[in-house]
């Protein structure tokens, strides 16, 4: 195992690629750390290929020194619990409703799914920054259990995202603004809440396009999502698309209208991380912690308060951080108000 010595002093630090396939040779739940946790900044039309590395590389240290804590998180969620242990609810859709979402999920520590596939890590950059990938060895394991299975989500988009729910969580009001998702019963670490196929994804040039191809309804949903009010040379669409789509790699952003739902929190107030299937052109959405009924779920947008503003227009109030100061904002730009 390669070690060097940490510029701090005392603790040797192990290269970080080289540790984290090794814990990834015993506790498949770590690839968590390795495809999902360090990048899963939410980095719609990340512009700057320098910041991204350097966010990667703050966040990969970020996620050795959980390491130890992380493996014996890994360790108990690796017990499996029976499926009749989860309860079943159902949103205003109602049983039987092509919302129901029912198949598409698994009870925590399944054990069902054994697999090996490395396409999972989720990937940052329109820009064709890095994409995040796992590139080592990932091998099946019982336990925990965080590849896509066989679970298909129900065919075509959400009519109604915004009042979408499943038996693990629904879409609703929320007080850090307009809709968020809250846990409809109480949920354990590394549970999956949700597997959402991509509406359409595109890149600057192709977004008319692919938003032309889309059905009225479909169309309809997008435009109601929210848009950044604060940014300037951007028509609407393109607005929309730049504040809900998430990065997917090859210089392309994806749309999925209820993963675009989940609001920001700063780590580590954050309850959700979110990973890609990139062969099924799905979002895996998992809880990180502990969640109780009622609690709104939230993912990592970034790290950069002044990047929430101008990029997704808004000063955060997870009440994880110091928000911005009427300063700073009077120093940011503002734009268009779309709203
Ligand atoms: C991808 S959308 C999230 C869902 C959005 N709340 C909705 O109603 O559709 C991102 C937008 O939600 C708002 N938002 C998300 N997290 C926030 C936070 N922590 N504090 C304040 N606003 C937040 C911002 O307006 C941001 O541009």
């Amino acid at each position: 195992m390669q070690e060097s010595t940490s510029r701090e002093g005392s603790r040797p630090r192990r290269s970080g690629s080289l540790l984290l396939s090794q814990m990834l040779d015993t506790v498949d739940g770590l690839s968590f750390v390795k495809n999902c946790e360090p990048i899963d900044h939410l980095p719609h039309f990340r512009l700057s290929l320098n910041a991204d590395r350097k966010l990667e590389e703050e966040q990969l240290e970020e996620s050795l020194a959980l390491l130890p804590d992380e493996l014996s998180r890994a360790q108990i969620a690796a017990r499996e619990v029976p499926v009749d242990q989860v309860p079943k609810t159902h949103g205003p859709d109602g049983p039987g409703s092509s919302l129901d979402g029912a198949s598409d999920y698994e009870p925590r520590g399944s054990a069902s799914g054994q697999t090996s596939s490395s396409n999972g890590g989720s990937t940052s950059g329109v820009s064709g920054a890095p994409t995040g990938e796992f590139d080592g060895p990932v091998h099946p394991h019982p336990g925990l259990h965080i590849e896509p299975g066989d679970e298909e989500y129900p065919p075509g988009p959400p009519s109604s995202p915004e009042h979408y729910s499943n038996r693990f969580f629904e879409i609703r009001k929320s007080s850090l603004a307009g809709y968020g998702a809250f846990a409809s019963q109480d949920l354990g670490w590394g549970q999956k809440i949700l597997v959402e196929p991509e509406l359409f994804r595109a890149d600057h040039v192709s977004l008319y396009d692919e938003f032309d191809k889309l059905t009225e309804g479909s169309q309809q949903a997008f435009e109601r999502m929210t848009a950044h009010s604060k940014q300037s040379g951007f028509d609407k669409t393109t607005s929309i698309f730049r504040t809900n789509s998430f990065n997917v790699g090859e210089g392309q952003a994806a749309i999925y209208l209820v993963a675009a739902r989940f609001n920001h929190a700063c780590r580590p107030r954050n309850n959700v991380m979110y990973r890609f299937d990139h062969e099924k052109r799905r979002i895996i959405l998992t809880t990180t912690k502990d969640v109780d009924a009622g609690t709104e779920l939230t993912i990592t947008y970034g790290s950069s308060r002044e990047e929430f503003y101008a990029q997704w227009g808004f000063v955060c109030k997870c009440g994880g951080c110091v928000p911005l100061s009427d300063e700073e904002i009077a120093r940011l730009t503002p734009g268009t108000d779309w709203n």
